[in-house]
């Protein structure tokens, strides 16, 4: 049976591409039955019903799958940022690769705007963090390069707070890409319209971008956390430190004898990645606290 990957989804329609097709296929309804939502990024199996169309047979694993906006399998996310109009948080950043990490899904950071300013602060936190940092500026095509390989043959879906240079970036990655877009969802699906649908655009350099309404700002203060004892774990730079502490259950934010957190003094760790996860840390907490009183 052929199997591909939905690229789109509207109406009840999943646009597979299998090959160099791409199959209309509506789904059987046993999805609805089994309460399984085909999602775009789903890889699925297909049998053909002729002229272009087919049916979706069966969704295979996912490597992962979210809600807001609805995709699955992503490979990793393109974290956009900016040191200069507008100057990008470094926690919401930390926010989104907590996110990512939590969904085994692997983080690029992109400090654009290299021309207006070096972004030297952000990109060393983030290089030493262990993360594929790139500078890049989308007015003078510096680092695009870099990132086009970043994100060759693998499914990427962009983020980063408005006015960062998503969109400029997409356009000079792949100057179609501007029409496509366009003509879709407009700048983006930004979702000012009804038509919300998210879908996934193959480049001609082989890379495939994700067009997500959810994710195009760092609005996925919706996207649940794990509980704080989890925290810790989506901090890929903490992991040398974690089972160091003097106490088990340590929680690095302010406890004697803390490995982490003497990483951090030492800078190890960077101060501001530690910061955003005892805010983070913070939060579930609360969160953990306001649970169990309602219950
Ligand atoms: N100098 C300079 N300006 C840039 C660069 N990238 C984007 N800009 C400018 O920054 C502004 C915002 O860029 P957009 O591409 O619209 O940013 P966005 O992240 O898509 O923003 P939203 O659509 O609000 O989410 C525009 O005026 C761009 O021309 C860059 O690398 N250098
Ligand atoms: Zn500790």
């Amino acid at each position: 049976m052929p199997t591909g990957i939905i690229f789109k989804a509207i109406s009840g329609f999943y646009y597979v591409e299998a090959g160099t097709e791409t199959i209309e296929c509506k789904a059987r309804g046993r999805f609805r039955r089994d309460n399984v939502t085909p999602l775009v990024g789903d890889r699925a199996e297909i049998s053909l019903t002729g002229e272009g169309k087919g049916v979706l047979e069966d969704i295979l694993p996912r490597r992962n799958a979210f809600v807001r906006p609805p995709i699955a399998n992503i490979d990793q996310l393109v974290i956009i940022a900016s040191a200069v109009i507008p100057v990008t948080d470094p926690f919401l950043i930390d926010r989104m690769t907590a996110i990512a990490a939590q969904n085994d899904c692997a983080c690029v950071i992109c400090v654009n705007k290299y021309d207006l300013d070096r972004g030297d602060d952000l990109y060393a936190i983030y290089k030493s963090a262990g993360f594929t940092t790139i500078r890049t500026s989308a007015e003078t095509g510096e680092g695009i390069e870099a990132l086009a390989d970043a994100i060759r043959g693998k499914v990427s879906a962009f983020t980063g707070n408005s006015g960062v240079g998503k969109s400029s970036i997409l356009n000079v990655l792949e100057p179609d890409f501007n029409i496509t877009v366009g003509d879709v969802s407009q700048k983006l699906g930004r979702g000012r319209h009804t038509t919300r649908h998210v879908e996934l655009y193959r480049l001609k350099s082989g890379a495939v971008v994700a067009d997500t309404p959810g994710f195009s700002s760092f609005d996925a203060e919706q996207m649940a956390l794990a509980g704080k004892e989890q925290l810790q774990f989506l901090f890929p730079d903490f992991e040398p430190y974690i089972g160091l502490c003097r106490f088990k259950d340590c929680a690095h934010v302010k406890e004697a004898g803390c490995a982490v957190l003497q990483a951090a003094e030492n800078g190890q760790i960077q101060k501001s990645r530690h910061a955003s996860y005892a805010r983070l840390y913070e939060q579930a907490k609360q969160h953990n606290d306001w649970e169990l009183k309602k219950t």
